[in-house]
């Protein structure tokens, strides 16, 4: 798929970002936004009434307009919404520029709870209309602590058709940069406050094969910490089985495959629906594109139903308006398994204008004309191509035979044209009951068979993941739905490089799937007693019905030396009975307390991380935490390490009177900005100073959130600059978020 190229490329050419900028505009003016083998290809396949088919093309040569998702747990994010909406957009409601009158951002109408936004404003409006300029920091500053998700809108959809719900356990099989992963964990933590996240029963386990776009997923769901999350790095077509605890009818344990409640199979396209983004393909498309990916399309989906509950759903989506990586995909998969149907979804979400699937379509393997044939046999039969271009297409490029048998209709087609987006596919998949007796009998032969003498044993499979497992049938087995969490995330490898000592394990290196060789820490998870985990317990005041077997380390020693994560029980249940290599198991869970240290001759101690403090937080004895007011917390942001003798009383008097150590201080925000919610954050007392522990760019944001401007100490530094030095960092982000993901947009194009 197209790509902007990375800030360090452009940079090397020692140009500055307004010149770039403009360089691509530029560009983007003089590509030749024709181009006859697309629509040609397209016209074949009808996929338009003709009647419309120039307002199609048309809106394919449009700008795309810039959207955007407020994120973060249910609440947190109505918070922001209301800010947007009561705050921003009527200041941005009666703005001119250059005599021309400029739309404030609407919300889309088929997005739940008004959350996702669009605008489509030139970026020299955003870089000197000083209303819009603001907003634009404001953006830029809630995208980097994670309480915004610059997303294409169409992107945003099929998590929608999910239907997820907290005790769900997810699957999103091709996973990264991870923006719909972001919108299932959402749904996941759906129950969370403002202030405290939720250990849900559920999982979402996101993988990808590709290991440095696995990373970007693991940066990008840090904005939303979750005891919930696992990441794999493996081939989505191949996964291999999970295997965790399970209970017969009868009570005996074994252990039995992981089956999904939803998967989300958003497969690798040629990505035609994103032209008006990636204006390159306008030069670059030819019909192989997809004819290549289709095969892969419909194993990686295969894969998926081999992997689901009854009555599970499997939602497949792409940004391509090929058949062949759609329809054809559908039709082949459902007619390899005739346990599927499609979902009718037209009643779901009415507000989104959608066209039904096509159920006849033509494919070709012509790279100039786009001649197009009816049928497979049709194809073979011409004398346009040799054996070597006949060898890559198959019979299930075409509908086939029983295609009206199959309800394609009920596929989603999302045009750009219908509400200014990109465009789409989606389509509802639904594990049928008929066959139920059928699947449990071959599934209960299939699982390990129960020991009669509960001891350890050897799972069978050779492919699964955990045939080399040594398995204890008889250890109790955990029920699902009994909510205690744990979590992991990615390695440690400082962990390793400093602290290991000679005889100690090495992190596992191996290639699995075809990826590159696979270097991460073991997962251990502490014992209760582990005295590091009960010193963080006792200072922070921690509850007993904390979940603390649910604590994890990663590295080769297996002792708490500098992180502690949490992950839920299912999580625990993954990790404890598979090979975390043979998963490629690149992060899991979420990250709570750090090594922090004290200074000399001081023993060191843990604190609680910015980002664990809201699964800490429900467990934390609620006298202990320390009441703040605004004007300490203005402390906090302009200051770095403030004197506890810099803060009024009766604040002053409780700091001064708390050990060397983490601490935990709620301020209620409600006087500052009309909602009615609060902030907790962790401080860190030293003898005679606090600070706040959050990254400058949380404090920035919250600064600006809260009194409009950035009251941090980086602003100081930041007046120093040139006037549209922040105009400048925006461009960064985007560039480096272009290089993240095909869903991201420009915010100032
Ligand atoms: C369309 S992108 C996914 C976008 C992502 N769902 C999101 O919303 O951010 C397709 C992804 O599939 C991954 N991929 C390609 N082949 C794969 C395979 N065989 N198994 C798993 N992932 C694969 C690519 O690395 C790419 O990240």
């Amino acid at each position: 798929m197209t790509r902007t190229k990375g800030r360090n490329r452009n940079n090397r050419n020692g140009k500055g970002n307004r010149e770039r900028k403009d360089e691509r505009t530029d560009l983007i003016e003089k590509i030749d936004m024709n181009n006859e083998r697309l629509f040609g290809y397209y016209k074949a396949q009808k996929i338009v009434p003709e009647e419309e088919w120039d307002e199609f093309v048309d809106s394919l040569r449009q700008h795309l307009p810039t959207a955007f998702r407020v994120c973060g747990s249910r609440q947190t994010a109505n918070i922001l919404n209301s800010t947007i909406k009561n705050v921003h957009v009527p200041t941005l409601s009666d703005v001119t520029f250059e005599g021309q009158k400029i739309p404030p951002p609407v919300q889309f109408p088929w997005y739940p709870d008004g959350l996702a936004w669009g605008f489509n404003v030139p970026k020299k409006v955003l870089r000197r209309q000083p209303e819009f300029k603001k907003f634009h920091s404001f953006l830029v500053y809630e995208t980097e602590v994670g309480n915004i998700s610059r997303q294409e809108a169409v992107s945003m959809i099929p998590p929608l058709f999910m239907e997820v719900e907290p005790h769900h356990r997810t699957m999103d099989m091709c996973a990264a940069p991870g923006s719909k992963t972001a919108q299932i964990l959402e749904a996941i933590h759906a129950q969370d406050s403002s202030t405290s996240t939720s250990i849900p029963t559920g999982l979402v386990l996101a993988n990808d094969s590709d290991n440095k776009r696995t990373h970007l997923l693991i940066h990008q769901s840090a904005r939303l910490p979750s005891p919930a999350l696992m990441v794999t790095n493996l081939d989505a077509s191949s996964y291999p089985t999970i295997r965790i605890p399970q209970q017969r009818k009868d009570g005996t344990p074994y252990l039995g495959q992981l089956l999904f409640d939803r998967i989300l199979c958003d497969v690798p396209c040629s990505g035609d629906g994103t032209i008006r983004k990636n204006m390159g393909i306008w030069k670059s498309w030819q019909p192989m594109d997809g004819n290549g990916l289709h095969s892969l399309q419909v194993r990686i989906l295969q894969r998926a139903m081999k992997m689901l509950k009854d009555d599970g759903k499997i939602v497949y989506s792409t940004c391509s308006l090929n058949p062949v990586e759609n329809e054809a995909v559908i039709a082949e998969a459902l007619g390899s398994n005739r346990d599927f149907e499609l979902v009718d979804v037209s009643s779901q979400i009415p507000e989104l204008k959608r066209r039904p699937g096509l159920t006849t379509w033509r494919a070709t393997a012509d790279k100039t004309m786009s001649r197009t044939f009816e049928s497979y046999e049709e194809f073979m039969g011409s004398s346009m191509f040799d054996d070597n271009v006949k060898a890559k297409l198959t019979p299930g490029h075409w509908p086939p035979p029983d295609a009206d048998k199959m309800n394609l209709e009920r596929c989603m087609r999302i045009y750009p044209h219908l509400q200014d987006t990109g465009g789409f596919f989606v389509a509802v998949l639904q594990k049928v009951q008929k066959k139920r007796d059928k699947i449990e009998r071959k599934r209960a032969a299939e699982d390990t068979p129960e020991l009669p003498d509960a001891k350890k044993t050897k799972t069978t499979e050779s492919a699964d993941v955990s045939s080399t497992m040594e398995v204890d049938v008889s250890a109790p087995v955990t029920p699902p739905e009994a909510a205690t969490p744990a979590a992991v995330e990615s390695s440690e490898k400082t962990d390793s490089k400093q602290d290991s000592k000679p005889e100690e394990r090495q992190p596992h290196q191996s290639s699995g799937a075809g990826g590159p060789s696979f270097k991460e820490n073991p997962y251990t998870f502490l014992s209760p007693d582990d005295p590091i985990l009960l010193n963080c317990i006792e200072r922070l005041h921690i509850s007993s019905d904390f979940p603390s077997s649910n604590i994890l380390v990663r590295n080769p020693t297996g002792d708490a030396i500098r992180s502690l994560y949490i992950a839920n029980n299912i999580v625990k249940d993954i990790i404890q009975n598979n090979d975390f290599e043979k998963l490629r198991l690149t992060a899991a869970g979420t990250k709570v307390f750090n090594k922090q240290d004290t200074g000399k001759g001081q023993d060191a101690q843990f604190r609680v991380l910015g980002e664990g403090l809201p699964v800490i937080l429900p467990y934390i004895e609620p006298s202990t935490i320390i009441k703040g007011d605004t004007s300490a917390l203005k402390i906090l942001l302009t200051t770095h390490y403030p004197l506890c003798t810099k803060f009024e009383e009766p604040f002053r008097s409780v700091i001064e009177a708390r050990p060397v150590g983490s601490h935990v201080v709620q301020f209620p925000i409600s006087e500052l900005d009309g909602l009615n919610h609060d902030i907790v954050l962790p401080i860190w007392k030293s003898n005679v100073s606090i600070t706040l522990m959050i990254d400058k760019k949380a404090k920035s944001a919250m600064s600006l959130r809260l009194f409009a401007v950035d009251i941090t100490t980086s602003t100081k530094e930041k007046e120093k600059a040139k006037e549209d030095e922040t105009v400048v960092a925006v461009q960064d982000v985007e560039d480096d978020r272009d290089a993240e993901g095909d869903d991201d947009v420009d915010v100032d194009e």
